[in-house]
C-alpha cells in the first residue's frame, strides 16, 4: 500500500520536473493524498519539531481542519507598509499557481496547495511587541493535514529547483507522514494557570470610551471600536497544545486557530467571520451588540431578549449590516441580507448576528472583499477614517494582528478569513489578551468595561484561569 502511493508521489515529481525543462524558475510541487483520520490536537503535538512555523485552524460550521506545519513559500515583509498589500497577495498567489504543479485528485475546498496566514490590523511601524509578526505573513505550510468530516488529507508542498532534490524531499515526505500517522491522541495532564494578570491602564480607558462618545454627541464620528490589554504570567513557559485543547473543547461555536511565528504564536477562538467563498458563493457576518450568557436558562432568555430589543446594542449592529452590505454589493450578485439580527450564543457571551450572502461575480476575489471590508465597524467603527484616526491617536495599546484578517485560500479560489478577537499573543511564560467594544453615543464607559471583561473570558478559561 504504502509502496504503491511512493510510486505514484515519484511518478508525479518526475512528471513534474519534466514538466518544467522548459521553465527556469523555482516552481511549487504539491501532491496530496488521503491518510487515516488523526486527532487534530495529536497531529499539532507531534509536529513540534516544526515550531516556530505551525498554523491550525478550525471552523464551527464546516466542519474542517488544517494543520500546517513547516513553510514551503512566504509571502511576507516585515516592511509592508503599502495600502495595496491585499493585492500584492493576490498577484503573487495567482502567479505561483498558474505555475505550479498540482496532484491533487480531491479538489476539495482546502485541499491542495494552500496559502494561509493573516494580516496585522493596520500598517503603523514600529511593533516591539508583535516583531515576530509582519504585517502580512502568508505562507504555504510545507505540509497541510486537512481534516474534513470522516476524511483527512495530508498534501506537500515544494518548490523544486533541481532533479538532485527529488531524493531528498521523498524520504522527508515519507519520514514526516510516518510521524503523523502514528496512532496517537493528545496528552496533557498537567494542571496549568497564570500565576499574575493585570489590566493595563483601565482608568485612563475609561476615559477614552468618554471621550469618544462626546466626539460622537458633537457629531464628528458615529461609532468607534476601542480595545485594551491585559498581561498575564506564568511561572513556566505557557503549553500552547494545552491551550489549544482548552480552547477546542470550551469554544465549540467559534473559529479556533493558533499561529505560530518563531518563538511566539497568536492563539484564540473567535466567532468573527469576515468573509468565505466556496465555488463562488459568499459569505460574510455582522456580529456586534453584546450580552453576557445567563447563569439559569431564564436568566439567559431574559438577557438574550433585552439584547435583541436593547437599542444601543441594535444600532452598534447595524452600522455593521450597512457596511457589510455594501461591500459585499460591490462584488457580489443576490445578495441577501435578512432584515433582523438574531442571537448567537457563545459560551461566555452572546451576541447580535447577521448573515450576509451572494454570489461572487466573475473577475471579483475573496482578498477583493476583504480588503474591502477590512476594518469593519465591528472592528473600527464609522465613518471608518474618522474612527481609524481616533484608535491611533487615543488606544494605548498596538494592535499588531488582533482585530485583524486571519485565514487560509487555496488554489481554486475557495477560502475563508475570520476577524482575529478572542485572542491572545504568547510570549514564552507571558501572554497579551485584547477585547474591544463598539462605542456608540450612547455608550456608559462601566457597562463597556465589564463588556470587555467578559470578552476576555474565553482566553482565561483557555488559560487555566477560572475566569
Ligand atoms: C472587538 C471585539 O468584539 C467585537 C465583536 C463583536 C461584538 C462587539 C461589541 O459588541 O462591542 C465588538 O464589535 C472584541 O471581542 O475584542
Ligand atoms: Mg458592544
Amino acid at each position: 500500500m504504502i509502496e504503491t502511493k511512493q510510486q505514484w508521489f515519484l511518478e508525479s515529481i518526475s512528471k513534474a520536473m519534466s514538466k518544467w525543462t522548459t521553465h527556469q524558475e523555482h516552481q511549487l510541487f504539491s501532491y496530496t493524498e488521503k491518510i487515516h483520520l488523526q486527532d487534530p490536537l495529536a497531529v499539532f503535538q507531534m509536529t513540534e519539531s516544526f515550531k516556530g512555523s505551525r498554523i491550525f485552524w478550525t471552523s464551527p460550521e464546516e466542519d474542517v481542519t488544517f494543520i500546517g506545519f513547516g513553510s514551503a513559500l512566504t509571502i511576507d515583509t516585515e516592511s509592508d507598509m503599502n495600502q495595496d498589500r491585499f493585492e500584492r497577495v493576490e498577484r503573487k498567489w495567482k502567479t505561483i499557481v498558474e505555475s505550479s504543479y498540482i496532484d491533487n485528485p480531491y479538489k476539495l475546498p482546502g485541499t491542495g496547495p494552500v496559502l494561509m496566514g493573516g494580516f496585522s490590523f493596520d500598517l503603523t511601524k514600529n511593533k516591539p511587541l508583535w516583531k515576530n509578526f509582519p504585517n502580512t505573513l502568508m505562507w504555504v505550510p510545507e505540509f497541510l493535514v486537512v481534516i474534513q468530516g470522516e476524511e483527512a488529507y495530508l498534501t506537500f508542498n515544494v518548490m523544486l529547483k533541481s532533479e538532485e532534490q527529488v531524493e531528498s524531499k521523498i524520504k522527508h515526505f515519507e519520514n514526516t507522514k510516518e510521524t503523523i500517522s502514528k496512532p496517537g491522541t493528545f496528552y496533557y495532564h498537567k494542571e496549568f494557570s497564570y500565576q499574575e494578570k493585570w489590566d493595563i491602564s483601565p482608568e485612563e480607558w475609561k476615559n477614552t470610551v468618554l471621550k469618544a462618545t462626546e466626539q460622537i454627541s458633537q457629531g464628528k464620528m458615529d461609532k468607534v471600536v476601542l480595545a485594551r490589554e491585559l498581561r498575564a504570567r506564568f511561572n513556566e513557559d505557557i503549553p500552547v497544545s494545552a491551550v489549544l485543547a482548552n480552547l477546542l473543547e470550551q469554544q465549540g461555536q467559534s473559529y479556533v486557530f493558533a499561529i505560530e511565528s518563531g518563538e511566539d504564536c497568536f492563539i484564540g477562538a473567535t466567532p468573527e467571520r469576515l468573509v468565505k467563498v466556496e465555488d463562488d458563493q459568499l459569505l460574510s457576518t455582522c456580529l456586534a451588540g453584546t450580552a453576557p450568557r445567563g447563569d439559569t436558562p431564564s436568566e439567559d432568555e431574559n438577557l438574550g431578549a433585552e439584547l435583541i430589543n436593547d437599542e444601543k446594542n441594535l444600532m452598534e449592529h447595524q452600522f455593521v449590516v450597512n457596511m457589510i452590505k455594501e461591500a459585499v454589493e460591490a462584488s457580489c450578485d443576490d445578495v441577501e441580507v435578512p432584515s433582523a439580527p438574531v442571537l448567537y450564543r457563545l459560551r461566555n457571551l452572546q451576541h447580535l448576528y447577521t448573515p450576509v450572502q451572494g454570489k461572487l461575480k466573475a473577475g471579483h476575489t475573496l482578498l477583493e472583499v476583504v480588503k474591502r471590508l477590512h476594518p469593519t465597524p465591528a472592528m473600527g467603527g464609522v465613518p471608518r477614517d474618522k474612527a481609524l484616526q481616533f484608535i491611533y491617536e487615543e488606544e494605548r495599546l498596538t494592535r499588531g494582528w488582533y482585530s485583524a484578517p486571519i485565514g487560509w485560500m487555496d488554489a481554486m479560489r475557495n477560502g475563508e478569513f475570520a476577524v482575529a478577537i478572542r485572542s491572545g499573543l504568547i510570549q514564552k511564560d507571558e501572554v497579551s489578551l485584547f477585547a474591544g467594544c463598539g462605542i456608540v453615543k450612547d455608550s456608559d464607559p462601566e457597562k463597556e468595561f465589564i463588556e470587555t471583561k467578559i470578552k476576555y473570558k474565553p482566553m482565561l478559561m483557555a488559560l487555566g484561569g477560572t475566569s
